[in-house]
């Protein structure tokens, strides 16, 4: 089978080694020429335009685009579109919103599937957890790649009409959230706690066995090896989020209340206020206006 391969990073590369290896071939393109260059090293066809991609993949072209959410996706869908027909395939492996996909699917001149991408750079060796959403006859046709780039035939699977694959994907995200906020109070309070504990080891033990252990527990393990069990200088400040707010706005209008994930999210928001938290300084300025506690000042630190 043939594959055209749009946006070569961290994840992308992946799609591209993952089914060069199982002996597809693959047109790779990137607006980035050292990522092109890189693909056509590891054995893919580069491709200088994404009009170039399109003229080399034959007819019934399949399509995978691993570009960063939003702008990008519509970008590239645009330039491809005069090159599209019914019997193309076009598969979105990102962390695009659900509607965006939805509208894509109706706009793009050819198959859609929103593919909700699980597995993080690990999927390298690995394999991802692929969650397509789409046409059955699209799915079907993409099965030889879905089992190259996923960890085999179980690792993918069809979610659905047009957008449930990231829907199914965003909701992935927000447990993510949840659990890594969990495993983080946990070790905080045994940081904090009354033992002088080795967490790396605390994390190894529950790694055999646990109730509690996972992949999330094996990276926490990890961090403290790499870190140091106090973390040494990694800063209390959790970037990202876009995938998070999606699903509890998504709660908000369904009417499922999803407090965990709703607490993940705030503590990340949390975690960028640069002065500290505005409602914990009101909070420390109001007991001196209840109690005449003593207010706690920014130079006191
Ligand atoms: N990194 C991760 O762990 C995961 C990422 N994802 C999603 O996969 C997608 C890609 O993520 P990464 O590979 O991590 O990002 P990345 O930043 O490593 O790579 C994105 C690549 O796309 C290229 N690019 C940007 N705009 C382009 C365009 N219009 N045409 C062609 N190439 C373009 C960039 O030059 C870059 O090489 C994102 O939607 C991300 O949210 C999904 C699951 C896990
Ligand atoms: O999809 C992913 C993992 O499953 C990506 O790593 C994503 O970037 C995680 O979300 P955030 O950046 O909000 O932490």
């Amino acid at each position: 089978m043939q594959l055209g391969v749009v946006g070569l990073g961290r994840m992308g590369r992946i799609v591209v080694d993952r089914t060069l290896d199982a002996g597809h071939d693959v047109v790779a393109f990137d607006i980035d020429a050292a990522a092109r260059e890189d693909a056509a090293d590891a054995g893919a066809t580069p491709a200088d335009s994404l009009a170039a991609l399109a003229d080399e993949l034959d007819d019934e072209k399949r399509i995978w685009l691993m570009v960063p959410a939003g702008d990008a996706v519509d970008a590239a869908l645009s330039e491809l579109e005069p090159h599209l027909s019914d019997d193309d395939v076009v598969v979105d492996g990102g962390n695009s919103h659900f509607e965006d996909s939805v509208r894509r699917a109706e706009e793009t001149p050819a198959a859609y599937l929103d593919c909700g991408t699980s597995g993080g750079p690990a999927g390298a060796e690995l394999g991802f957890s692929l969650m397509v959403g789409g046409p059955a006859w699209a799915y079907e046709e993409l099965v030889p790649v879905l089992d190259a780039v996923a960890t085999g035939p179980d690792g993918h699977a069809r979610m659905g009409p047009a957008g449930s694959g990231h829907y199914v994907k965003m909701v992935h995200n927000g447990v993510e959230y949840a659990l890594m906020q969990a495993y983080g109070e946990g070790f905080e309070l045994l940081h904090e706690g009354r033992y002088d504990l080795d967490l790396e080891a605390v994390a190894g033990v529950w790694n055999n066995g646990a109730v509690i252990r996972s992949w999330l527990l094996e990276l926490c393990e990890e961090a403290f090896r790499e870190e140091g069990v106090a973390l040494g200088t990694v800063a209390d400040r959790i970037e990202g989020g876009s995938t998070g707010t999606w699903t509890v706005q998504e709660a908000l209008t369904q009417e499922v209340p999803l407090p965990l994930i709703y607490a993940a999210l705030s503590e990340r928001f949390g975690s960028r206020a640069d002065e500290g938290r505005f409602s914990r300084r009101l909070a420390n300025r109001l007991r001196y206006g209840f109690g005449r506690h003593e207010v706690q000042r920014l130079d006191d630190a």
